[in-house]
């Protein structure tokens, strides 16, 4: 049963989505509280939308027409908006996207007693469009490449344009999905686990140009796909010059979507070259690395801004990937000890070391929570101490060694709010105060914002 209703959007949920309360008479004189969200709609609105199943506790609800816009509703740019669930917040003005992205911010320490006017405005990009460097999309089973509809993993939005990708990559990718429709290729069925085509991943160096796209597929370009795979070659080599990573990787298994047996190169290498704040890297394609290049340089400088590493002192980097941080720290201080528990991003942030010869920097490949006690025992008290966890944050036990550790400085980058502020908790009882807390716009018209803190010990 389908219901057409009026309501205000009351606050928006965690996803960036607009939350509405609506009271339904049960006929014994009570009321019951029903929770509506509402995509595409912005604090404060009032909407008409549609409901199925009404007499739920919560429901996803249509929004069928804006009655009383918010002064800050702008109309999106991209024509998947509605159905993408990639850019929750491209009806809204970017100045809009980051007071709440600062406002949330503020939450997220005031929660955790902290004062909220410490945190400053969130740092936002001038041109916040075709900023990612790196793309996945999947293929329907009819051959159709796209973007997985918003709430519905089954359904794929055939691919026209992406606003937030980087230009050259999404040619790439179109090209791609042209030659599988030529060819009649079938996409990968979920359900019954048959057909050939799964997934195109794209990653795109703004800084040195080069591109990798890497097609994922159930059997290897050789027999009946040789000549196919020739063909892709040609047309994605000869219209897109800078890709110098051509890829077929083959992939059976049912569970893991874009993991690889075994990887054939169609063109170039198996890895493109990037560069961020003055350093070169490798990207393989499982390699992690930031995707927004342009914010994420901010970020480093932001750090080394705050943290001032001088060359006499040892500093550990929690969490360092590939070296991202590790490079440009190492290159300011005596010595580095980078930890990250991915073998293979250990492997990179060492090559990424030696190509661009910084000596000083020396990687574990642990878990942090073990990482830090042999850092310490090879470093000593650590002078400055720099962690980037994931989202769900370094957790309590990772926190309280850092904080027996007591370095000098501690830098914390983040990009989960709330996690950050339970973490910095943490190391109160051993006199750590923030001194700066900044949040930076690395991903325009979505939910996520990401915060550089710089914390101090207070002298006992
Ligand atoms: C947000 S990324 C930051 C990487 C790096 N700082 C950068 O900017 O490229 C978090 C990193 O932590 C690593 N990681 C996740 N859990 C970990 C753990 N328990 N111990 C050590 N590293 C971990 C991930 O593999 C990932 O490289």
């Amino acid at each position: 049963m389908e219901k057409i209703l009026d309501t205000e959007i009351q606050h928006l949920d965690g996803k960036g989505l607009g939350q509405a309360v609506i009271w339904r008479e049960l006929g014994d004189g009570r009321k019951k509280k029903i929770t509506l969200t509402v995509p595409n709609t912005l604090p404060g609105e009032r909407v008409r939308v549609s409901a199925d199943h009404p007499e739920r506790k919560r429901i996803k609800a249509k929004l069928e027409m804006v009655l009383e816009p918010h002064p800050e509703r702008v109309t999106p740019l991209c024509p998947h908006f509605e159905r993408c669930g990639g850019c929750v917040w491209q009806h809204w003005d970017y100045s809009g996207q980051l007071k709440q992205k600062t406002d949330r911010v503020k939450q997220a320490f005031a929660s955790q007693g902290f004062d909220p006017d410490m945190v400053e405005e969130t740092i936002g990009m001038e041109h916040p469009w075709h900023y990612r460097n790196k793309m996945e999309f999947t293929f329907a089973p009819d051959g159709s490449l796209g973007l997985h509809e918003q709430g519905n993993f089954r359904k794929i939005i055939p691919l026209e344009t992406c606003y937030i990708a980087g230009k050259n990559m999404i040619g790439a990718a179109m090209e791609a999905a042209a030659w599988a429709k030529e060819h009649h290729l079938p996409g990968y069925d979920k359900d019954t686990h048959e057909g050939l085509l799964r997934h195109v991943l794209v990653r795109e160096s703004f800084a040195t140009g080069e591109i990798m796209l890497a097609l994922f597929a159930t059997e290897p370009p050789a027999g009946h796909l040789e000549k196919a795979a020739n063909d892709l070659a040609e047309r994605i080599t000869g219209k897109f010059p800078q890709v110098k990573s051509l890829l077929w990787m083959e992939n059976r298994n049912w569970a893991d979507r874009t993991g690889a047996e075994r990887t054939h190169i169609l063109a170039g290498r198996d890895f493109i070259f990037d560069e961020l704040a003055g350093f070169r890297y490798r990207l393989w394609f499982d390699t992690f690395f930031q995707t927004n290049p342009a914010q994420a340089q901010r970020l480093v400088e932001l750090a080394l801004d705050m943290a001032r590493p001088q060359e006499t002192e040892k500093v550990i980097d929690l969490f360092c990937g590939v070296g991202t941080f590790s490079l440009p720290f190492a290159k300011r201080a005596r010595e580095l000890m980078g930890i990250e528990i991915v073998e293979t991003s250990v492997q990179s942030a060492k090559r990424n070391a030696e190509d661009n010869g910084i000596q000083n920097a020396f990687f574990l490949a642990k878990d942090a929570r073990h990482g830090i006690d042999e850092a310490i025992e090879k470093l000593g008290r650590p002078d400055l101490l720099l962690l980037d966890p994931p989202r769900s944050g370094a957790g309590g036990k990772v926190m309280r060694k850092i904080g027996r550790s007591s370095p000098g400085r501690i830098v914390y980058i983040s990009c989960n709010p709330d996690t950050l502020a339970a973490d910095l908790k943490e190391l109160v009882p051993f006199g750590y105060r923030p001194v700066k807390i900044q949040p930076v716009d690395l991903f325009p018209h979505t939910v996520h914002v990401e915060c550089v803190v710089l914390l101090t010990r207070e002298k006992r």
